[in-house]
């Protein structure tokens, strides 16, 4: 007999696994007691029922749920080591541990010719699954999960990695060690009723078992960004001197700080809070150099402004440099090249990004987060696998470390593209929160991005400080700052302080739950009619929540007020990386494509099921617009409130949430989600906008 489709479980993740084997007859066999691991490499498991002569002549799903919390279970080689030989004289088993773990022990290497820079070094980005040394992300609690590496050949000089990426033997401690499910019985029942059959349609067996193998970058399959910054330019020289007319113009001059959205009487009173003075002040700089920037010039040369610079002092000098700087940065995208591959173009796209940002060189990490607070009340709040998240002042400042050559957390940094791509996303989710700029839609949900900068240098000390705190509390699974080298790049996201994210907010009662779900489907809605949006990776880890003094929201969706109940609580969604959006001029998405190890989690799992119904849904083309992705993040939120958090409600309330589960399925967007009965009371629908 075999195990197939098998897979780490996770910590805190229920898991299921299909044993398929010599199947002569079906059957069911949920009957096995949940039972617990200890951190002690033993299980408290009646393993004799495991035994593989118990499994002869039926098929068997057995639901596993593991509260070790945090820490990564072998499960089979615990098994092995608990039940040794036994086990072990059973060669039909042992079939299951040879196909364990390959990509711990199997580097892939890559083709000599392949992926070669000019210095021989391996330049392309690898897949999660691809080097030994790095993270196996599935074996990390899958809510920080979800941030891909397609990234492209740098033209930059690199040198040879000779830094290998370590792993801290540190165990992880569970994010969410508040919420532990408890009640196992109420899980296998849930399990037992809505997805027996659901688990057969949606876990076949593999027909390969050589999945667990490296994914080289195919550089043809690299956003075309340059392009669109390319057309950008171009349009902004024929342009010349008129007011912007693109979309993706005004979203570049949509202004990041300062102005909140006056959306109705809740908003009045549901003001978010704003950094301190000075930031405030930088930020009428900034919206002055923004505006700027997008009617005079997009030079990149041109932009001589640091932090300090008062930027709006510029703006005269450079209506006269105007024509040449255009020139010049249209030069700079090396308009000849017709090739969509990145490495082709005579571009820099460091400098790009740093236009995008209103810079023309970085600034230093010191300098961004002292607009904020003072250095020493910086605390860190949270971490990724790309950023190192900071509570700076009332703002969450994200550290990403870009285009170096020394692996953070066992990935190849980001480049300077992939992030140019998520910063225009951002901004273009900011202008939703601006009335007058996008009356017909509305709403404050997407995180706000407060600033964006381009800086460098070694981490300082109260930021490795207020790093090894967290360390100590949490248990980090990142690498220490302190490796970073002086001349590291960084973008920083200056964020609104969204709050706790769903994985550790604990939810009082069944209102709260509602509440979550009508704000994050009106925000998708709201969305995916301004700009045929996808999240595409609306995990526990990207839903932020918090609780303010306030009762309901406005939205406005295809020029619809919708008052929402909120009960006090706001959601705030965050993370883009995996998102699609149209900006009117350009597709903004990421090729899913090329990271098939996204697609391979564990079997059963909601959140890896998620990215493989969305494959489905989209046929693994990733550039067109397919809002039921958004529907399966709310599917999967719906299981996440059944299975994953305990608050108050009654069976009544499951009910209700399993039949609007149901109804759910059938929608093809959020935009007819929002329409459905379980919203009726919390949303009060008035006619246009004033
Ligand atoms: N605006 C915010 N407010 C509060 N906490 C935040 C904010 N942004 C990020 N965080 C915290 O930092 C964590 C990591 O952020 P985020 O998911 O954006 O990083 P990432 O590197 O993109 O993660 P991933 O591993 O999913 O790629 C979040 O789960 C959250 O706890």
């Amino acid at each position: 007999s075999r195990f197939s489709d098998y897979n780490d479980p996770i910590a805190d993740e229920l898991c299921k696994f299909h044993i398929n084997g010599i199947i002569s007859g079906v059957g069911w066999f949920i009957g096995l007691p949940p039972f617990e691991l200890s951190n002690a490499p033993s299980l408290h498991l009646p393993i004799s029922s495991l035994s593989p002569s118990t499994f002869s002549n039926h098929l068997y799903t057995i639901s596993m749920t593991s509260n070790l919390g945090g820490k990564a279970i072998d499960l089979w080689s615990e098994l092995i080591a608990s039940e040794g030989s036994d086990l072990q004289e059973e060669a039909s088993v042992e079939e299951v541990y040879r196909r364990r773990k390959p990509t711990q022990k199997t580097v892939h290497p890559p083709h000599p010719k392949q992926n070669l820079g000019s210095n021989g070094c391996n330049v392309n980005r690898v897949s999660l699954a691809a080097v030994d040394s790095k993270r196996i992300s599935w074996n990390r609690a899958l809510s920080i999960r979800g941030r891909v590496s397609i990234a492209v050949e740098a033209c930059i000089d690199r040198q040879r990695q000779c830094k290998q990426a370590k792993r801290k033997g540190k165990p992880a401690l569970p994010k969410g060690k508040y919420v532990q499910p408890t009640n196992f019985d109420k899980e296998r029942a849930y399990f037992q009723e809505v997805d027996a059959f659901e688990l057969l349609e949606e876990s076949p067996s593999p027909k390969s078992f050589s999945t667990w193998t490296s994914s080289q970058f195919d550089s043809s399959t690299i956003p075309s960004l340059c392009s669109r910054i390319e057309k950008w330019l171009i349009s902004k020289k024929s342009k010349y001197s008129l007011a912007p007319s693109s979309t993706l113009s005004k979203i570049l001059e949509t202004p990041l700080g300062s102005i909140e959205p006056i959306g109705g009487i809740h908003l009045d009173k549901f003001k978010l809070k704003t950094p301190e003075n000075s930031a405030r002040d930088r930020d009428a700089h900034w919206c002055s150099i923004q505006r700027r920037f997008i009617f005079s010039i997009n030079d990149i040369d041109a932009l001589k402004i640091d932090s300090n610079d008062n930027r709006s002092n510029r703006a005269e000098e450079m209506r006269t440099e105007d024509r040449e700087d255009i020139e010049v940065a249209v030069k700079k995208l090396s308009l000849t090249s017709t090739s969509t591959s990145f490495h082709k173009y005579d571009l820099d796209p460091l400098s790009a990004l740093l236009a995008v940002c209103g810079q023309s060189t970085p600034s230093t990490l010191k300098d961004v987060f002292s607009n904020y607070c003072e250095l020493e009340t910086i605390v860190k709040v949270g971490e990724g696998t790309y950023g190192e998240a900071f509570k700076v002042g009332n703002t969450v400042c994200k550290v990403v470390p870009i285009d170096g050559d020394l692996k953070v957390n066992g990935e190849i940094q980001k480049r300077s593209v992939e992030l140019l791509e998520e910063v225009i996303l951002s901004r273009t989710l900011n202008s939703l929160r601006s009335n007058e700029r996008c009356a017909d839609n509305f709403c404050t949900t997407f995180i706000r991005t407060i600033d964006l900068r381009v800086c460098q240098g070694s981490y300082d000390a109260v930021l490795v400080k207020a790093w090894e705190d967290w360390d100590e509390k949490h248990g980090s699974e990142n690498d220490h700052p302190k490796e970073f080298p002086e001349k590291q790049l960084y973008v920083v996201f200056v964020l609104q302080h969204g709050g706790k994210d769903l994985e550790s907010f604990v939810l009082l009662n069944y209102d709260e739950a509602q509440s979550l779900l009508v704000q994050v489907t009106a925000a998708l809605a709201v969305a995916e009619a301004a700009y045929q949006f996808e999240h595409r990776d609306l995990h526990w880890g990207n839903v932020l929540l918090s609780r303010n003094d306030y009762e309901a929201l406005q939205f406005t969706l295809e020029s619809k007020n919708m008052t929402v109940k909120t009960f006090g609580l706001q959601i705030s969604i965050i993370d883009f990386t995996l998102s699609r959006i149209n900006t009117g001029e350009d597709i903004l998405f990421l090729d899913l494509s090329s990271d098939p190890y996204l697609f391979k989690g564990p079997r059963g799992d909601r959140q890896s099921e998620t990215y493989r119904k969305m494959k489905e849904v989209t046929g693994d083309c990733w550039e067109g617009s397919f809002p039921r992705t958004n529907v399966l993040w709310l599917l999967y939120l719906v299981d996440i409130l059944l299975l994953k958090k305990s608050f108050e409600r009654s069976s009544k309330h499951e009910r209700e949430l399993r039949a609007f589960k149901k109804r759910l399925d059938k929608y093809t967007s959020t935009k007819e989600a929002i329409y459905d009965q379980f919203f009726s009371e919390l949303i009060v629908w008035s006619s246009s906008v004033e």
